[in-house]
């Protein structure tokens, strides 16, 4: 078993309830897109469930935007607070009532105790420098983001840029979570990596975080490898490409398999090489090589990496064709691993994080994958 895990010990305890019925956590969303209005789903339910632990109302921030809505031009906040739903990037899910949409950022940041960071890789620096001095001291973070970020010679984690410019102490949750069958209450598990012993509150203990997510149909399993889980759900993103390349070219589910057992191995040297990570934590969680099967058999990455071999046009340009404004990670991904391995003198050492970086921004044709590695 990767780290020390959490979820087999019981339920809250009976006397974490009591601490918790002087002060209700108040638990705030970061991000309205596909998996983070999702997000927002699943802790309004659990602050319904639990009147005793949270506060029932959740935030979720959303970047404002307008939309059409039955023949009229409307706020995207106004139509998600009057009907529960986000028609622009969860379409056809009904989110509790408890769930408000906040507009104003620095608010939501300001009355989250838990505060969730769900939002397309690209933006969170910008977010941390808006919510800088607008959180509660006591804070906790947990990070969804799926990315790293690669900045001169040094590869990082969302979690750590969200704990280095907030000063938040930042947990990572990453699993097999594809955000529409999860938003339709499909059974899943997911994978938190949250470690007390850095939390610097010790009332946020590994069942208080898990309980903001667990659901019957959202399985949480806590561990302490906050690197392994960050770090799974980023890299996957770089092989569902090479499964969508190789799902574009026609080649078959053996070819598709051989990809995603390199590309797991490539994750877990990555890990390793540069993280100190379990490498159990890839084999045997979630936020491992279950999240890298399906992102590879059902993903956005997949999706276009299919379409980016069928019409030859560049992923950005298909991100914007087939996505309705939602944001893929696999191919920045591919390109910020690429600018740091390079860095290190070790792109040779992962020749199909390599290969997916030359095709795709490169020109390297896609059949020349299989060579490549
Ligand atoms: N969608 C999925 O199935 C899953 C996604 N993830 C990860 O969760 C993270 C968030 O993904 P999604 O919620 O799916 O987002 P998304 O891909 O739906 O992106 C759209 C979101 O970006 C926001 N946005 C657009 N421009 C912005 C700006 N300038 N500043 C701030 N926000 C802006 C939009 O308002 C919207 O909330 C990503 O790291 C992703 O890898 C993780 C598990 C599942
Ligand atoms: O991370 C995901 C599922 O766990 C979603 O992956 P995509 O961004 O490729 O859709």
């Amino acid at each position: 078993m990767s780290g020390a895990s959490f979820n087999r010990l019981s339920a809250l305890s009976h006397t974490l309830q009591k601490q918790f019925t002087s002060k209700r956590v108040s638990v705030g969303v970061i991000g309205s897109g596909n998996w983070g209005t999702a997000i927002a789903k699943i802790c309004g339910e659990n602050a319904e469930a639990h009147p005793e632990l949270f506060h029932p109302q959740v935030h979720m921030w959303m970047y404002e935007e307008n939309v059409e809505h039955l023949g009229e031009t409307r706020k995207l906040t106004e139509i998600f607070n009057s009907t529960h739903e986000n028609i622009k990037y969860l379409k056809g899910v009904q989110c509790p009532s408890n769930v408000y949409a906040n507009p104003d950022i620095r608010d939501v940041g300001a009355r989250s105790d838990v505060l969730i960071w769900v939002l397309p890789h690209q933006f969170v620096v910008r977010v941390c420098d808006q919510l800088k001095g607008h959180l509660k001291k006591d804070a906790v973070a947990i990070s969804c983001i799926k990315g790293v970020s690669v900045s001169a010679d040094r590869v990082r984690l969302f979690s750590d840029i969200i704990q280095e410019r907030t000063g938040m102490y930042c947990g990572v949750l990453s699993g097999a979570n594809i955000a529409s069958e999860v938003a339709k209450e499909k059974f899943c598990e997911t994978t938190i990596g949250y470690d007390p012993d850095n939390s610097v509150n010790p009332l946020y203990t590994p069942n208080t975080i898990r309980s903001v997510f667990n659901r019957p149909y959202f399985r949480v399993q806590v561990v302490k490898d906050v690197p392994g889980v960050a770090l799974g759900g980023a890299l996957k993103n770089i092989v569902a490409v090479a499964a969508g390349i190789i799902d574009g070219l026609e080649l078959g589910d053996n070819t598709k398999s051989a990809i995603m057992r390199i590309g797991l191995a490539e994750m877990q040297k990555f890990g390793a090489m540069f993280f100190d990570c379990d490498r159990l934590t890839m084999s045997e969680e979630s936020c491992g090589i279950a999240d890298l099967i399906t992102t590879c058999l059902g993903g956005r990455n997949r999706k276009c990496a299919v379409a980016f071999v069928k019409t030859g046009k560049p992923m950005h340009v298909l991100e914007n064709e087939l996505l309705n404004g939602q944001k893929l990670q696999g191919a920045a991904t591919a390109k910020e691993v690429h600018e740091f391995l390079e860095h290190q003198n070790k792109v040779d050492e992962f020749p199909l994080f390599k290969a997916v970086y030359n095709i795709v921004f490169k020109n390297l044709p896609p059949n020349k994958l299989l060579e490549a590695i």
